[in-house]
């Protein structure tokens, strides 16, 4: 689906998977109940790290693979949060550099192969070798039979079902019965890699963008407010499949897709071949052919009111409050993350779902603050030419459980408190826990709210 380029063909196949990607589809119980599972597993990681740090990108991109498999094979899912096997078929797929060199031999072939071996020895330049998760994928694709089945809820059943009616169906030469594509065994294994490569670093680089901004001292009030509004949700009963009614949330994810958009470089889209040998856009003549494209990045960093003046610097900081007051419908029209049409992105109910369920999940128990150890350039969005990704791929950060920030003592050294006390708003009062003998390092904090205090 990803690089069918003819539009009635990339419609076609869209039609036959479309509805495993639909709300309705992610909120069943079955699936919401794998993502939910999966969350546990990160905040168990999360739990085991108290005292010292996490490096959350790896954990991230592993709870978004666990996600993903689930959603495409379940019960043939992975569960790299706990099984270091499955971990390795995550990094082989995130931990790609490939990238440039498959650019490079798509648009230029004959500097590609003429620089070949210089690009491998002075860049490192490789092709795009993951053959554990081939071997994972065509392991769940290409068996004539599975059992159990996969869940009625999964990418595979839809594909699979699919290919039993082809035997049955009478189709053209272009695969197509009744308008419908019909996939063989080898389309269901390429498009299942494709969609299982899409849903890792996007919805796990997003998260980890986020978290990181979340734990900012500049962001604490943020991350107070979503904890109270997470406890106060639990406390009232709010079960997973109504997170999505959660402003606060809402505003945060929005506000985390908004500045760092897991894909925020340029779409491409062609001009179609038409009779009128082009199209408007936007006032401008583009003849067919032309390739045109639009970035969420840009577009994310245009302030405008709504007379249509631009207020550059509007767009500046994080600032999720921007989604919950009369602007917001302004901010609404130019979300571009997921980008927009036909070609917009399938998996986006998948996706919010999983964030939703992970933020919920770390903060209605954890405070997160940085490792001394990270620097703000290990988090500069590097320049993927599609995507972004963390410039130092790691992000190491604290948890500090609820409880422990309550009042109850925690024996866990908590390098960075002093640099966190001092730019603190002054709600919080930072100080070393003298109740709690023998143990220098703990610490309390004061905190002036109420819900989160009874918490
Ligand atoms: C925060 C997470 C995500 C973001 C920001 C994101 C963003 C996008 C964007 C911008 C596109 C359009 C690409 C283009 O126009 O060329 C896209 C397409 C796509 N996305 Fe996502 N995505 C996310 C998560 C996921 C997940 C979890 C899946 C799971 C399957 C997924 C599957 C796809 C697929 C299959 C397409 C191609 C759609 C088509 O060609 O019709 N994405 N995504």
């Amino acid at each position: 689906m990803f690089t069918t380029l003819e539009k009635d063909e990339h419609a076609r196949r869209r039609r036959l998977i479309a509805d495993r990607y639909a709300n309705t589809n992610v909120l069943r119980p079955q699936s919401l109940g794998g993502i939910a599972q999966n969350a546990t597993n990160f905040v168990r990681r999360c739990f085991e790290s108290v005292g010292g740090s996490l490096d959350i990108y790896p954990g991230l991109h592993a709870y978004a693979f666990d996600c993903i498999t689930h959603h495409l094979f379940d019960p043939y899912d992975t569960k790299s949060l706990q099984d270091v096997k499955d971990e390795e078929v995550m990094r082989e797929v995130t931990f790609d550099d490939s990238l440039q060199n498959r650019l490079l031999k798509h648009y230029h072939p004959t500097i590609h192969r003429l620089l070949g071996n210089a690009l491998r020895t002075l860049f490192n330049a490789k092709p795009r070798e993951t053959p554990l998760a081939d071997a994972f994928v065509l392991d769940k694709t290409t068996s004539p039979s599975l059992s159990p089945s996969p869940s009625p809820f999964t990418l595979l059943h839809r594909l699979r079902q699919s290919l039993d009616k082809s035997e049955k169906a009478d189709y053209d030469d272009s695969g197509s019965a009744q308008g419908t594509f019909i996939p063989d065994s080898l389309d269901i294994a390429a498009e299942c890699l494709d969609h299982m490569a899409a849903g890792i670093d996007t919805t796990g680089d997003a998260l980890c963008f986020l978290m990181w901004e979340l734990s900012q001292p500049r962001s604490r009030h943020v991350q107070r407010k979503l904890q109270q509004e997470l406890l106060a949700a639990k406390s009232n009963g709010v079960t997973d499949n109504k997170l999505a009614q959660l402003p606060y949330l809402e505003a945060v994810i929005m506000e985390g897709l908004r500045c760092w958009p897991a894909i925020p470089m340029s779409l491409p889209r062609v001009v179609p071949w038409d009779e009128k040998g082009g199209k408007e856009i936007d006032g401008w003549w583009v003849p067919s052919g032309t390739v045109v494209s639009c970035q969420a990045y840009s577009v994310h960093r245009l302030g405008i009111d709504s007379k249509g003046e631009w207020f550059p610097e509007e767009a500046e900081g994080f600032r999720p409050e921007r989604w919950l007051g009369g602007e917001a419908e302004e901010w609404k029209k130019r979300f571009f993350a997921f980008a927009t049409g036909g070609r917009g992105c399938i998996g986006k109910h998948l996706a919010l779902a999983e964030m939703r369920l992970l933020l919920k999940e770390v903060y209605s128990r954890f405070s997160t603050f940085p490792d001394d150890s990270m620097t703000q350039e290990d988090m500069d969005m590097s320049d993927q030419l599609i995507s972004s990704r963390p410039r130092g791929q790691r992000c190491l950060l604290r948890f500090v459980p609820l409880e422990d920030l309550a009042g109850k003592h925690h024996g866990s050294p908590t390098p960075g408190r002093q640099q966190m006390a001092a730019e603190e708003p002054e709600s919080t009062v930072w100080r070393v826990n003298s109740t709690c003998k023998g143990i220098a390092n703990s610490y309390v904090e004061t905190l002036d709210n109420e819900s989160l205090g009874a918490a």
